[in-house]
């Protein structure tokens, strides 16, 4: 069969575009015309080669369905698929295996190299766009770029974001699907199978052997949640037993589309979130005894020195660690240490009920009356270990204010006989700096952080 050349065909993004203010009616039949031309021409060419059913079971080889294919890919989609078959990186796609909110994910092979592939497409009408912003807060992730308003480039966006995470997670030895081709909406990774095309089930499937099992997939989620934050500089967003998949016995994270960076405005409720999604599966449907909510937050973003000096308090012992950071073993053994999480553990009833930023910038107008009267913290202060003077120091300061407050007039009647300009003031001037000085603490107090709070979430509790 004959086809006109493909790459002369071939249409920018912006050809794609309906925004044209409909003023040129012919030129719009002309692209209309034209990307009609070039679905037909790449059906005819790569149609056979493309199954978009859903895969129940079992990859199958059934013959592809040329009607499918067109209803379910768009033209545009179909361009970007077709140069991963010119560049060699697939030679067939064999099924759907998941229809998700935002993107589809079909099993792909290269019949050259035997090797099996997941090929993630973002969706792009705009009904879906919405629906993603609803769901994700996808906006706070864009709100600063001018892609906003073009769904079409906002999954382009979001597709890119997910490659480059990948390759984070990759690079540092989390294990997660191999990224290995980016075609605008249109993702390829490894494909995490059994082998003989059964995929790798998810971590919410998967049938684990005994409790000891359980747990140690657990404590791998949690070192891999730390990892990700340390050395990665992300947090995943969306971590659960949904987005991760249990392959070659390994916990293997992915969907990495939505995570934000430790400075995004949202980053800490969203850790907060993962830890509590992790915890719930784990202690909920899988009944094993978990952490203290509010203990793995610190241990995800508490740094390796405050995490190793309290697993080996002798200085000269703790040398040596002090050169493997980040040692999968020894986060282990600092995870060991830690208390188990009681039935009715208020302490983390009121980490789950924080306000929580990641540092006062991020604080918007609403937040600042509840900084007021105290329901936000900076969780970055929250988890920071005093040293033990400063705490003391403050203790101090903690008692000046209130005696400040109880007691009327003695605090300056003190014996220094030093002469104190204080100790000339006239009665109504003294009376007023008093007053002044009340109403200060009294603010004071209100802003600083609950100390009862921050003692329960800086403190370690072994029961
Ligand atoms: N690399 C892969 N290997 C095997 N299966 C995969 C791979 N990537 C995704 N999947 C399968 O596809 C499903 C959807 O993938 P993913 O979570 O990335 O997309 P999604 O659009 O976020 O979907 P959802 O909205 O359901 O979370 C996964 O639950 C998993 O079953
Ligand atoms: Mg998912």
């Amino acid at each position: 069969m004959s086809h006109p050349d493909l790459d002369d065909l071939s249409l920018s993004d912006s050809d794609y575009s309906s925004d044209d203010g409909g003023n040129n009616t012919s030129a719009r039949k002309n692209v209309a015309n034209h990307v009609l031309r070039e679905k037909t021409a790449l059906l005819d060419k790569y149609g056979a080669n493309i199954k978009v059913d859903h895969i129940k079971h079992r990859i199958t080889r059934d013959k592809a369905e040329r009607a499918t294919v067109e209803q379910v890919l768009d033209p545009r989609t179909l361009r970007f698929l077709s140069k991963l078959f010119k560049n060699g990186t697939i030679t067939e796609i064999n099924g759907c295996i998941s229809t998700g909110k935002e993107a589809n994910v079909y099993f792909a092979i290269n019949a050259d190299t035997g090797k099996e592939y997941a090929v993630k497409i973002y969706k792009t009408s705009i009904l879906v766009f919405k629906d993603r912003e609803r769901y994700v807060d996808g906006e706070f992730r864009f709100r600063n770029t001018k892609n906003q308003s073009n769904p079409r480039k906002m999954v382009r966006l979001w597709a890119e974001k997910e490659f480059r995470n990948l390759k984070r997670l990759h690079s540092v030895g989390i294990p997660s699907p191999e990224p290995v081709d980016l075609k605008s909406h249109v993702l390829v990774m490894e494909y995490l199978s059994k082998g003989d095309g059964w995929p790798s089930p998810k971590l919410k499937d998967y049938e684990f052997k005994d409790d000891d099992e359980i747990a140690s997939f657990y404590i791998k989620m949690l070192i891999y949640m730390r990892w990700l934050y340390q050395k990665c500089r992300l947090v995943h967003a969306d971590l659960s037993e949904y987005n991760t998949i249990v392959h070659q016995g390994e916990l293997y994270i992915f969907d990495v589309s939505q995570s934000v960076e430790p400075d995004h405005q949202m980053s800490m409720d969203f850790l907060r979130m993962d830890i509590k999604n992790v915890n719930d599966f784990f202690s909920r449907i899988k009944k094993i005894n978990v952490f203290p909510e509010r203990l793995i937050f610190r241990f995800v973003i508490d740094t390796w020195t405050s995490l190793m000096t309290e697993l080996i308090p002798n200085k000269e012992d703790r040398q040596a660690v002090m050169e493997e950071p980040e040692d999968f073993e020894l986060l282990e053994k600092y995870l060991n240490i830690l208390p188990h999480k009681s039935d009715d553990d208020q302490e983390d009833a009121v980490f789950r009920s924080l306000h929580l930023v990641s540092s006062l910038n991020h604080l918007e107008e609403r937040d600042f009356d509840k900084f007021r009267t105290g329901q936000v913290d900076t969780l970055r202060d929250l988890v920071k270990e005093e040293p033990e003077e400063a705490e003391e120091d403050e203790d101090e300061e903690e008692e000046e204010e209130e005696s400040d407050d109880d007691s009327d007039d003695s605090d300056d009647d003190d014996d220094d006989d030093s002469p104190k300009g204080k100790k000339f003031e006239d009665k109504d001037a003294k009376k007023e700096r008093k007053k002044l000085a009340k109403e200060a603490a009294r603010e004071k107090r209100k802003t600083k952080m609950k100390k009862h709070v921050k003692k329960k979430l800086t403190k370690k509790t072994h029961k």
